[in-house]
């Protein structure tokens, strides 16, 4: 559903953002549209201006230029709203909680001053969303960080928001917690049909949570898009990195008993994942396909433990390092959708790889990048 005050239903805001301005010796230069739905990622490294941009969105701070939320003007050259006139939720790094309220008074402190009071409905579900039903009655001090995120967030979203904006609300937390918290995130923005412009500099975070991308390079939007079309560009350096991916969208369609294994429709071809039951039959699942754990071949391998081929189209071929090639692949069938594979220069010069020629990419190993059920880690299967 989306959080709305009175029950009313609110639409969600995309964001038009062209904000430019110094913070000190910083400059920033940002522009960037932010779609009305899911994930976005604000990815860039350390220091390179996401919080300043994303502060600057909320109204925190001030840059020049003009933030456009939906049909709602935020700043332009004649206006500027406040953050508390903004329709958003803003988790930070560090859950800043009430410290003398129970879990449940933080929860309903913002829904208590927001315009139509509290929404029990919108309650509930955000309790039952955000496990948060146990915690009720202790006080915040007697929280793990994740617990402490999880609170902030169901507060966040009882404000009834039409856009959250969170700031590395992982990064405070240890491995441990981290996986705690990441299938709260996933299901979040799907659940209140709410979208989220979410800062962090962890690509593997990003992989799992997000559908589009925004990259922040010293201040400055170098580009934005979809996720998987920004991890398989090669303009984009990403196919460089040792761990490059892609992240591909897949359906369930069927599932093993007897191998354990479920079955997905990938662009029209089939993949099989360690799976998890039946119950996932019908769902979306993202499929995170690794560069090095992809090979290529002529012909289809019959004696061979992989369980994973694909038809292909090579794309592009560009160099990934001193022994290495990035490989860019189109699957054959609808969307065409992209992904690499990295192989030897050797390899490479053996089969006389050229674009346009048609393959068999096996894949050593397919992983899901989202948790198929709560607390559920990554699974994968050779
Ligand atoms: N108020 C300010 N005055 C001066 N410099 C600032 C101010 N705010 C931010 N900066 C500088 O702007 C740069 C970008 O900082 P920012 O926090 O936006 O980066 P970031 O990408 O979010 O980094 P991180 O991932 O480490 O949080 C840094 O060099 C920082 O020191």
């Amino acid at each position: 559903m989306t959080a709305a005050a009175g029950g009313k239903p609110a639409e969600p805001h995309g964001l038009d953002v062209s904000l430019r301005g110094r913070r000190g010796e910083f400059s920033v230069e940002a522009a960037f549209t932010m779609p009305r739905r899911g994930v976005t990622a604000l990815f860039g490294p350390s220091g390179s201006g996401k919080t300043s941009i994303l502060r600057a969105i909320a109204g925190l701070t001030r840059l020049e230029g003009r933030v456009l939320a939906g049909g709602d003007v935020w700043q332009d050259g004649a206006r500027f709203l406040p953050t508390h006139r903004r329709a958003l939720g803003y988790v930070f790094q560090e859950a800043s909680l009430f410290e003398h309220l129970s879990v449940a008074g933080n929860l309903v402190y913002g829904a208590r001053r927001s315009p139509g009071g509290i929404d029990q409905e919108l309650l509930l579900e955000v309790i039952e969303l955000l496990a948060l039903g146990p915690l009720q009655g202790r006080a915040v001090a007697d929280l793990s960080g994740g617990e402490r995120q999880r609170v902030a967030i169901g507060r966040a979203i009882l404000t009834h928001p039409r856009l959250m904006l969170m700031d590395e609300p992982l990064s405070g937390l240890d491995r441990r917690a981290k996986d705690e918290i990441l299938p709260f995130l996933e299901r979040l923005a799907g659940s209140f049909a709410l979208p989220i412009l979410y800062v962090s500099h962890d690509i593997g975070e990003i992989e799992r949570l997000a559908d589009d991308i925004v990259l922040v390079e010293q201040g400055r939007v170098t580009a934005s898009g979809p996720l998987n079309q920004a991890l398989t560009d090669i303009g984009l350096g990403f196919v460089r990195h040792p761990h490059a991916a892609a992240v591909l969208p897949a359906r369930v369609t069927g599932f093993d008993e007897a191998d354990g294994l479920a079955e997905l429709d990938l662009c029209g071809q089939t993949v099989f994942v360690d799976g998890s039951g039946p119950g996932e039959i019908g769902l979306e699942r993202r499929l995170r396909i690794e560069a090095s754990d992809v090979s290529l071949a002529r012909e289809p391998l019959t004696h061979s433990t992989i369980l994973n081929t694909l038809s292909v189209e090579i794309v592009a071929i560009e160099p990934a390092g001193r022994a290495n090639l990035a490989v860019l692949l189109a699957l054959d069938g609808p969307g065409r959708l992209t992904f690499m594979a990295k192989v030897t220069r050797r390899s490479a010069a053996r089969l006389e790889l050229a674009p346009g020629d048609r393959l068999f990419a096996q894949i050593k190993s397919v992983s899901l990048a989202t948790s198929p059920t709560p607390g559920r880690q990554i699974a994968s299967s050779t």
